[in-house]
């Protein structure tokens, strides 16, 4: 959740925000005390059965795609009680959270918030999601992970902003990537969308800027900037977003952050940059007019992140961001430390990609590319006539029926600008406020749809591939792929907006013939994650078996894990993120700060025997999947 949504929904109503339930895990969640979340909330039944509303198709066998509750609910049952109420007799970390929140006047966060603060770190986020998710972390001398913030000793100033973000205890992905960060490794990280990955990479540079303040350069006497850390992003959007939970992580730690990106004004950025700025989040279009206008230098870089790091190292952007780091003023890899974050790293990408890292970290939280199973997914047979009105009917369910209640949001994917406007136009004379989104709105009309639509005054947002990575919006309880796109991760990408930070959500993809070639990687992608996949999909998955051939994980395009372990002696370790076993967390025992690049024996690093590592050679290498440049994109 971002911070926006956290003041925006602390200051617009004081009354508590329900989280949204999917259906299939309504009856599952336990009331956990007095102060747990109300299950008996307004959210009705939900159902986009295409028979039952009387849409024929010609898919292959008749089977439906509803969902049922076969072992899902379990674990995600066990949500936790939210704020100060919640709260035993003894003094807990959620406690001191709330102690210090008072004071943080301008990125005020609700206690009330029923969508967790921040992410709802103090109670929203349901760790227990996150449980026995495998984790592989491949390299040499890799730090041992960490399993509170406290032991990761990133300062005070830091400390106290993650407890006024309430981040309770950090995320699988934040345990392993932050103590390598802090260590001074360049790390190449794959996690699921919506598990933390921004703070993973925010926090080791704040904090390391911190601690070894030099004199900043440039300013106003020289006209030229040089910030010392430089997150790189595909769109303005997410710029934007990083930009605020950066400010929020570096609040009066005297870390200066600045955005720059296309479409808003440069000179407005150039008076922001004039103030100063250590961290600079950017576009690689802007930050190249800037630096060939002679008014930045990357000279002084000792960070580089690149967030959707696959994004922005394929066909579309490699070549500005070979420009940027290879080409410029930049320091080489091994001299700067570089980190690549994604939810999804194709082979080909983590092979391009090796080239800006120096003696990394590959480090995976679950398998890399796949979907969070927080996610309930639905597959429709849906011919592209009848899509707008089986739409119209999943829209309407929701309203009569609550799924889209005053808080829940619909996002809906389609695959061009033309088209995001066409259905935008459409569902507004039909009476369902929507709005569009998509890379040939200017930049104004662009903020204005994202914020009509985080507050829910347009609860429907219509947009291209430009919303489909890193936003973080709270509230989207459904997202609808209305065309599918032709690349899996970018389907990963897209139903990962909603289901966030343990939270669970609903995405539906309306399927036709012409998605044949997504058909297996789809089903592939919805069996690791534990989906109920309908008969016919299944059949057309074997149809395109023999047309394209070759499995998700098996083509060139797709690694389940890093690509070096396949031809180097690289060693291998395998975790369970579980928060059991050797790995024990006990949120009120700090332990000393031993993160400092110290190199475990490999008996620190076990394998779990819950999790699953993904043994090279698993998978047969096939034909690939063909990659495509999405629409939409900066
Ligand atoms: N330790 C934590 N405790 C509680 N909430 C957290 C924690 N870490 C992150 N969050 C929250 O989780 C949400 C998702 O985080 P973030 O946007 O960084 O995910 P992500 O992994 O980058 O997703 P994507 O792959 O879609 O870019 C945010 O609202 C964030 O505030």
């Amino acid at each position: 959740m971002s911070w926006s949504d956290d003041v925006t929904g602390s200051t617009q109503s004081a009354t508590r925000v329900v989280p949204y339930v999917p259906p299939h895990l309504r009856n599952s969640v336990v009331n956990n005390g007095a102060h747990s979340f109300d299950n008996g909330n307004s959210y009705g039944s939900y159902s986009t059965e295409s028979t039952q509303h009387g849409f024929r198709s010609n898919r292959p066998g008749s089977a439906g795609s509803s969902r049922s509750s076969r072992g899902r609910g379990g674990r995600r049952g066990q949500w936790r009680g939210r704020g100060r109420k919640s709260l035993g007799s003894s003094r807990s970390l959620s406690q001191e959270i709330f102690e210090v929140c008072e004071k943080f006047d301008d990125l005020e966060v609700s206690e009330e918030d029923g969508n967790g603060g921040g992410g709802g770190g103090g109670g929203g986020i349901n760790f227990d999601a996150y449980e026995d998710i495998p984790v592989e972390a491949n390299g040499t001398d890799i730090p041992t992970a960490a399993n509170t913030f406290v032991e990761i000793c990133l300062g005070e100033r830091l400390s106290e902003n993650i407890k006024r973000c309430k981040y309770v205890r950090p995320t699988p992905i934040q345990r392993h990537a932050i103590p390598i960060a802090v260590a001074g490794r360049d790390l190449m990280a794959c996690a699921q969308t919506g598990s933390g990955k921004t703070a993973a990479f925010c926090f080791p540079i704040i904090s390391g800027i911190i601690k070894s303040r030099s004199p900043r350069f440039g300013g106003q006497t020289t006209g030229v900037c040089f910030p010392s850390a430089l997150i790189l992003t595909p769109t303005r959007e997410l710029a934007s977003q990083i930009h605020d939970e950066a400010k929020k992580f570096a609040y009066q730690t005297g870390v200066k952050i600045v955005v720059a990106y296309g479409g808003a004004s440069i000179s407005h950025q150039f008076r922001n940059l004039e103030k100063g700025v250590d961290i600079l989040v950017a576009t690689p279009g802007r930050l190249v007019d800037m630096i060939e206008r002679g008014r930045i230098s990357l000279r002084l870089i000792k960070y580089l992140t690149l967030d959707e790091a696959d994004r922005m190292l394929d066909m579309g952007f490699e070549p500005q961001i070979r420009k940027i780091v290879e080409r410029m003023d930049m320091p080489k890899p091994g001299v700067r430390q570089t980190m690549l974050f994604s939810a999804t790293f194709p082979s080909e990408i983590q092979r391009l990609a090796s080239d800006f890292l120096s003696n990394y970290v590959f480090l995976a939280v679950g398998r890399v590319g796949s979907s969070t199973d927080l996610i309930a997914q639905k597959v429709d047979y849906v011919e592209d006539m009848d899509k707008r009105h089986y739409l119209m009917h999943i829209l309407h369910d929701q309203k009569v029926n609550g799924t889209c209640g005053k808080h829940a949001l619909t996002l809906v994917f389609v695959e061009t600008k033309k088209r995001a406007d066409a259905l935008e136009y459409w569902l507004s004379v039909n009476g369902f406020p929507a709005i569009a989104i998509h890379g040939d709105k200017v930049q104004m009309e662009r903020e204005r749809a994202l914020k009509s639509f985080k507050s829910g005054a347009t609860p429907i947002m219509v947009a291209t591939d430009v919303a489909s990575r890193g936003l973080d919006i709270p509230n989207v309880a459904h997202v609808i792929n209305f065309d599918l796109p032709r690349d899996i991760d970018d389907y990963v990408h897209r139903i990962g907006r909603t289901g966030r930070a343990g939270k669970s959500g609903i995405a539906t993809a309306f399927f036709s013939e012409k998605n044949l070639p997504l058909a297996k990687v789809l089903v592939e992608l919805m069996n690791e994650s534990n989906q109920e996949i309908p008969d016919w999909l299944h059949q057309y998955a074997e149809t395109s078996i023999s047309s394209s051939g070759g499995q998700r994980h098996g083509s060139s395009k797709f690694a389940a894990y890093d690509y070096r372990s396949t031809t180097s002696g690289n060693e291998n370790y395998y975790y369970s993120s579980s928060y059991g076993g050797a790995d024990s967390f006990d949120p009120n025992v700090a332990s000393p700060c031993d993160v400092s690049g110290a190199a475990p024996s490999s008996s620190q690093h076990h394998l779990s025997p819950n999790a699953e590592p993904y043994a090279a050679g698993q998978y047969a290498y096939g034909g690939g999947y063909e990659t495509v440049v999405a629409t939409g994109w900066d």
